[in-house]
């Protein structure tokens, strides 16, 4: 295989949305099909890959989960290797993280580990989910793929590169998306009392919904409510029939879902009542909080301490979602953030991250497994 760098910008060209990684699918089955095949079973879902490296004593089976959809975001970063996908970008890291996972699967068929590992790629991180799936039909058609224990990383734009950063218990939150659609009536914009005006009454939602936070949920537990889009209407002199908010709902518990939803529907019914429209509400898909298990959230930072050029961190939680949680689940395991030094944000259009995080993190990753 040609040097991590070159594969990640490989990748990176070929941004992919949820369940539609079918370049992205092929692209690894080649990498994969470079390496020396002795150790290995390839099976394919859907679009994902899952890989088994055959252990050469294992008492057991290492799991390593790489996530490979990109984001719906116009890339600006300016670099040569930028998305050619127009619309799309890895804004997200998983073109990083299915590197380095490719980088593993080189590593252990050079170099046959104790245990045996699987590496999953699994498609829909961003959306709808492809964990939860993925994990079902290895429960019900391919139990011999599922690990004992199992382990994945997501970039950290804000840490050097080195930083394993981590913590025993909740890691991510709880996400659930919402999508609200305001039915009105649209018309003249000079007969405003004629109309029910949608701009107007998705605007006081918008507003409206900000209050839970502050209002509503205890001050002592933590929610977020973010409506990323907001659409309506159809041109400047026409009163806006549809309008329709897209967003993430974010808590550290199932109890505050449950609640933040309760105060959504009760302030849409309130929307209805006062602008004299119709909503519907529809959550989308929700993930399950990531919840490191102390164990190995443990081994992981005790492996990091010892590590030549790894920084160590227990990290607070975040309000990120990651459906590696439906793996943790059922599985023993934990996930940690991998610095990668970079002055912008995940989900940002100009995220372009340190790429001395390919070799060092496959480093350590690799290293921390054959400890297992
Ligand atoms: C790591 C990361 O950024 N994950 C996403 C997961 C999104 C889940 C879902 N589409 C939602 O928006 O609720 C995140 O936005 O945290």
């Amino acid at each position: 295989m040609e040097s991590l760098i070159q594969v990640r910008r490989e990748l990176h060209e070929i941004p992919e949305l949820g369940f539609q990684e079918f370049k992205t699918q092929q692209y690894l089955l080649n990498k994969i099909s470079g390496f020396p095949q002795r150790f290995l079973t390839v099976t394919t879902w859907k679009t994902g890959i899952v890989v088994k490296i055959e252990g050469s004593d294992p008492s057991k089976t290492i799991g390593w989960r790489a996530d490979i959809d990109g984001l719906p975001i116009a890339e600006e970063t300016g670099v040569p290797f930028s998305s050619t996908h127009g619309g799309n970008m890895h804004a997200c890291g998983h073109d990083c993280h299915m590197t380095v996972a490719l980088g593993l699967i080189q590593a252990f068929t050079a170099n046959q580990p104790k245990q045996n590992v699987i590496v999953y790629f699994q498609p829909a991180e961003e959306g709808p989910g492809g964990a939860e799936p993925m994990l079902n039909w290895l429960k019900s058609e391919r139990p011999d793929l599922l690990a004992n224990e199992i382990y994945a990383l997501h970039i950290a734009p804000e840490y050097p590169v080195g930083t394993v950063a981590t913590r025993a218990g909740l890691l991510f939150a709880n996400t659930s998306e919402l999508f609200i659609d305001l039915k009105g009536l649209g018309g003249h914009a000079a007969y405003p009392h004629k109309t029910r005006d949608m701009t107007v009454a998705s605007s006081n939602l918008v507003l409206q919904l900000q209050t839970i936070v502050s209002r509503n949920v205890n001050p002592m537990e933590s929610a977020v409510v973010t409506i990323g889009k907001l659409t309506s209407g159809t041109v400047q002199n026409i009163i806006a029939e549809n309008a329709r908010l897209e967003g993430t709902i974010r808590t550290l518990n199932a109890e505050s879902m449950a609640h933040v939803k309760r105060r959504i529907e009760a302030i849409c019914a309130g929307i209805e009542a006062s602008f004299e429209c119709e909503i519907s509400i529809d959550y989308g898909s929700m993930y399950y909080e990531v919840n490191n298990h102390p164990e190995s959230a443990k081994k992981l930072l005790d492996f990091a301490k010892e590590f030549e050029g790894a920084n160590a961190y227990e990290c607070p939680a975040a309000m990120t979602g990651e459906d590696f949680g439906y793996f943790l689940k059922e599985i023993p395991g934990a996930m940690f953030w991998a610095g990668a030094n970079c002055d912008y944000g995940l989900h940002h259009s100009k995220l372009n991250p340190d790429e001395e995080l390919l070799t060092f993190n496959k480093n350590f990753v690799e290293q921390f497994i054959r400890t297992l």
